[in-house]
This record gives structure tokens, sequence and C-alpha cells, in this order.
């Protein structure tokens, strides 16, 4: 009796648990809808933000500025489609190898520019999917996509992501050693090593002849596809950013004159990309400009305590509080503050680290492999009296002046 009794209830209790986890699915299924339609008006109302910025826009070529004819808005909105003997492709890679549903505005328009042959600038915001403009159309193209980036970090970065979506790259910058070099440049002619990416810092185009030699062959054999140059602004005495081994990379389009290039930048005005234009020796690029209204970002200014300590303090109660299941990163000025402050943050019970130029490479792609697996939450930054703490979406990490803005 006793034992079918409780038989009876567990049943009920059975029967009441899996009613809940019915309900429960299908409050999941109407939230996925929810945040399916949510996608779908956010995409179309940053459309429109873009084409109002584009219709408030002289012209999206800096053709109009030299007196020739301007591209026409409805020249460039055609690039805006899906009618190119390169679109099914496209969208396949977008999908299957970059797992992402859709475009995000203008990402569509500077790929199909970019394989169309033309030269452009590409100037949008932090975080709003510039690599893809380039990566995408690696994997259209017949041969390998040069990428001049500044940053070894950046690289390692791109090539971290590339190796999770099995995308096959290499970087070549000056801690490769003499073997890893030799093998990448043999790939870069060998139709057979199927490259789509070689990242190489500025100073690798400067000084290295025998890389230079190398894509003179790739060239020859029509295997150098597309030069991408990410933080364009850099080579600008006018910008921020002037990193002297920019100014050399005329060389590139001088050299290659046949393969379209892409400077990306989210910060150039037209007096930088107007003098960028001059230094890389492109004739003509179109500059597609997004709008700048980043509304995912949530700025901060607060005054800096004078004291060392109590600046510290400061800084890790506001990791603490506001940013404890996130990582990011601190600037500041020198390496050694880069040591202390890191130090002063693990004492603080804070997973830190440093990150500057005089770390062994290995120990530096430590940090950057800890840090990008949230094994590491910090990096710091102190301007003068103020803070100026930029977190971003899930880290932090402590590194010396930003040479790039990013
Ligand atoms: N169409 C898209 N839909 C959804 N996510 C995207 C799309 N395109 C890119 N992303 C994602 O946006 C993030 C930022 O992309 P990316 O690093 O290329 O930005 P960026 O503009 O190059 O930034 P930075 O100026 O720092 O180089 C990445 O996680 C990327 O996967």
């Amino acid at each position: 009796m006793d034992g079918g009794a409780g038989t009876r209830d567990v049943q009920e209790r059975l029967d009441t648990v899996e009613a809940e986890l019915e309900e429960v699915d299908l409050q999941i299924a109407v939230l996925q809808q929810k945040k399916a339609e949510l996608h779908r008006r956010r995409d179309a109302l940053l459309q429109r933000l873009e084409e109002a910025c584009d219709a408030a826009q002289p012209s999206s070529s800096s053709q109009a500025s030299r007196g020739e004819p301007a591209a026409s808005r409805q020249e460039m909105q055609r690039f805006d489609g899906s009618d190119f003997p390169w679109s099914q492709e496209v969208v396949q890679h977008l999908q299957d190898t970059f797992h992402l549903p859709r475009f995000r505005p203008l990402q569509l328009r500077a790929i199909n520019l970019t394989l169309s042959g033309r030269d452009v600038f590409l100037v949008m915001p932090t975080g709003r999917g510039k690599s893809l403009c380039y990566q995408l159309p690696a994997l259209c193209s017949k041969g390998l996509t040069l990428v001049v980036t500044p940053l070894v970090s950046l690289m390692e970065d791109q090539l971290m992501y590339l190796q999770s979506i099995s995308v096959s790259a290499a970087m070549l910058n000056a801690s490769s050693s003499k073997e890893h070099a030799k093998s990448v440049m043999a790939g870069m002619t060998d139709p057979t090593v199927p490259f789509r990416l070689v990242y190489v810092t500025p100073e690798k185009i400067a000084k290295s002849k025998l890389l230079m030699s190398r894509l003179e062959k790739a060239y020859k054999a029509e295997l150098l596809s597309r030069i991408a140059v990410d933080e364009v602004h850099c080579c600008s005495q006018w910008g921020h950013d002037f990193r002297p081994d920019y100014k050399l990379l005329g060389i590139l389009k001088r050299q290659f004159p046949k393969v379209p290039l892409i400077g990306l930048t989210a910060t150039a005005t037209s007096t930088i990309l107007k003098d960028c234009e001059k230094i890389l020796s492109v004739r003509q690029p179109v500059t597609i400009t997004a709008s700048f209204n980043r509304t995912n970002l949530y700025y901060e200014v607060r005054v800096k305590n004078c004291d060392s300590d109590a600046s510290v303090e400061d800084m890790a109660s506001l990791i603490k509080s506001k940013y404890q299941h996130q990582s990011g990163i601190v600037y500041v000025f020198s390496q050694k503050d880069a040591e202390s402050v890191s130090s002063a943050l693990q004492k603080r019970g804070i997973l830190a680290s440093p990150y500057h130029a005089n770390m062994d490479p290995t120990d530096k792609s430590h940090v950057h492999r800890r840090w990008s697996t949230n094994k590491i939450q910090v990096f710091s930054s102190s301007l003068g009296t103020v803070y100026v703490m930029g977190f971003f979406d899930v880290h932090v990490n402590v590194v010396t002046p930003p040479i790039t803005t990013g």
C-alpha cells in the first residue's frame, strides 16, 4: 500500500517537473524568437543609420576631392548587392566558415569592392568587423592575401581565430625563427601550400629583401591576390600613431600594381586618408566610412588619486566590483609601470600580467594566450591625473603605451 502511494507520489512529482520543463522550453522558444526579431530590427536600424551617414557624405569615393568623377551613390549601392560572380561563394563562406548569419552594414560593400579589384579604404569603428572584409575575400581568391599589421599581439589574435575556424594562415615578424620564416616564404609560392593569409609587420616589408623577392615571385605566379593594410592611419605623420616603417609600404603598390589593396582603420580623418593614399601609392581608392555611434560602448572618466597605492586600490576595487567576471586592458606609460601596476593588482587578488616590448617573445605570447582564454583578467594604463580605463568585451590586460588605438 505504502509502496504504491510512494510511487504515485514520485510519479506526480515527476509529472510536475516535466510539465515545468515543457513550460520552460516554451518560454525559451518564445525568447529565442524575440531575440532573433530584435537582431533583425537592430540590423535594419544600423542599416538605416549607415544609409543616413552615407547620404550626408559628399561622396564615398576620394575621387571627388581630386576633381575627377565621383563614384555615384547608385554605383556604390550596386556593391551592396549579391549579383556578382562570387556572391554565392561569399555567402557560403560567411555562414559555413565564419559561422555568421548575415553581414553587418557596409561589410558586403567592402568585400564586393575588393573582390572586383578596387582599392578600398575602410573606416569603421573598432569591433564592427573590419577583418572579415579581407579575411572572407581571401577565401574567395586564388593565392594569398598579405596582411600588414603593426602589432604582434593583433597578429596572434587573428591567427588563433583563423585556426579555430580552420582557415590556413601564417605570420612573419621579428621573433619568427629562421626555419619558420623559410617555410612560410616557401609556402607563399607553392600552390600546394594553401596559406590563405600571411600576416607580416611593416618592418618585415621594409627590411626583408627575401620577403620582397618571395612576394615578387608570388605576384608573377598570380598567387598574390590582395594586400590588406591594417591600422592604415599609421602611414600618416598627421595621425597620432605614425609608424616610420608604414611610410615605406608604398613599395607594395609600386611593385604589385595589379593587386588590390584594402586599408583599414578606426580613426582616420579625410586629411590622414589623403596622406595615406599618397604614401601607399594608391590611385583613386574608394573610401567607405561607417557611422561611429557606438551604443554598446560605455565611457567613464574618473579623477586619479595622487597617491599611487590609493589609485591602484581604486582600480582594483572597480575591477572587482564591476568587472569581476570580465577581463580587459589597463594602459600605462612605461614598461616599469606595466610591471608595478600588474604586481600591485596581483597583490589585491586580481589575475594580472604585464605585457610590453621588452618581454621575451615566448612570455609575451604566453600572456596573450592566457588573457585571450580568460586565464588572466587584467593588463593597466595611467594618464596623468586621470584614469581612463578601457574595458573591452571580455578582457582586461597591463600594457605599455598603445601603439594603435584599436
Ligand atoms: N557580420 C557579422 N556578424 C556578427 N559578428 C561579426 C560580423 N562580422 C564580424 N563580427 C565579429 O565582430 C567581432 C569584431 O570583429 P573585428 O575584430 O574584425 O573588428 P575590427 O573592426 O577589425 O576591430 P579592430 O578595429 O579592433 O581591429 C569579431 O568577434 C567578429 O567575429
